[in-house]
């Protein structure tokens, strides 16, 4: 395979898909996929619990697996690729990232709320002392308006990140949107610029096409759509598309469907698909990773997770707030009580 690439490709089903798999991997899971991806010519696989380094709790759901056993296996298995890891500041630690970083992680990407750039100015700055390459991850970047996400943006270019991603954490972005947000971000910042879809409209391979058309170079994909909510931008399918194109990622086709059909297959509880709930998330502006506890809510109260899901769209809660999902289906529960008396 070649290593000429235009598009540089994050493999996120490691990571992203821990929540879809709520955060059961296993050490043989990871590996054999890692080394698969690894074989594959893939640039960079994300490992971490769903929600970053630290995530493994009550209020995010345990995993079956230390996510740092995870992290030490996957790069213990890859020759070519780098092992990224997710930390959000709140959630993990400047001590996660140093022992990530020891375990073999050679990426780090720190997430923040589209609009609260300035917690990271920290983890960004010990992510480049330990040198790893270095992303700042724009959460729900549908909730901020183009000017706002490029203030941000320079935020995390000036704290030392080498690329910003516009991530579209709910699959809310319609494609005009994210054309307006990565010219914009490609106009005003020196750095590269990357773009992570959703796709619970169904738009993650028409957006990340219009990302890629206006100049983001950085482009995640899960194999199989193994993320939260609907998934991402299906990879395989990505190389394919991208192939056609022209443009150059350096990702075998064959071993990525070969991978996608089995070993990843076999890791889903069922087929990626786009949901009644799942649509609502795109829909209604929700973080993809409330859907499963959401639908849990939605069973404890005997309600339409649906409902759940609009309502927490209406009130605009956002990550760090999954305590808001059981408040508002009790909320929800009630009101229908006081509706029947
Ligand atoms: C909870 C972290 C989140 O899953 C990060 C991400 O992939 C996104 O915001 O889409
Ligand atoms: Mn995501």
């Amino acid at each position: 395979m070649t290593n000429e690439r235009d598009v540089l490709i994050t493999e996120v089903a490691l990571r992203d898909g821990s929540h879809a798999i709520r955060h059961q991997f296993t050490v043989k899971q990871v590996t054999d996929v890692a080394k698969a991806l690894d074989e594959a010519n893939v640039p960079f696989i994300e490992v971490s619990h769903g929600d970053g380094l630290g995530g493994s709790s009550l209020q995010y759901g345990f995993s079956l697996t230390n996510e740092l056993e995870l992290i030490e296996a996957a790069a213990s298995v890859v020759k070519q690729a780098k092992i990224a890891v997710l930390l959000l500041p709140g959630i993990g630690t400047m001590p996660d990232l140093k022992q990530a970083a020891k375990l073999g992680a050679k990426m780090a990407r720190i997430a923040t709320h589209v609009t609260e750039a300035d917690v990271s100015p920290q983890h960004i700055a010990l992510a480049k002392d330990l040198g790893l390459e270095t992303v700042g991850f724009l959460m729900m970047s549908h909730m901020a308006p183009t000017e706002k996400l490029v203030e941000q943006a320079k935020l995390m270019e000036s704290y030392g990140a080498d690329t910003v991603y516009v991530v579209d954490s709910a699959g809310a972005l319609l494609p005009y949107q994210v054309k307006e947000r990565i010219r914009a971000l490609k106009d005003s910042l020196k750095i590269n610029v990357g773009f992570h879809a959703h796709n619970n409209l169904s738009l993650a391979m028409a957006n990340t096409l219009v990302a890629i058309e206006e100049g983001a170079t950085r482009i995640d994909g899960s194999i199989r759509c193994l993320g939260a909510g609907a998934g991402n931008t299906q990879t395989e399918v990505l190389v394919a598309v991208l192939d056609k194109l022209g443009i150059k990622t350096g990702i075998d086709i064959y071993k990525m469907m070969d991978i996608a059909e089995e070993l990843v297959a076999p890791i889903l509880e069922k087929p990626q698909e786009i949901t009644k709930d799942s649509l609502v998330l795109g829909y209604a502006g929700v973080y993809s990773s409330f859907l499963l506890h959401a639908q849990k809510a939605a069973q404890r109260f005997g309600i339409d997770s649906r409902d759940i899901l609009l309502e927490l769209g209406n009130r605009k809660v956002v990550g760090g707030q999954e305590d808001m999902i059981m408040d508002v289906a009790a909320e929800i529960s009630n009101r229908g009580l006081v509706h029947e008396h």
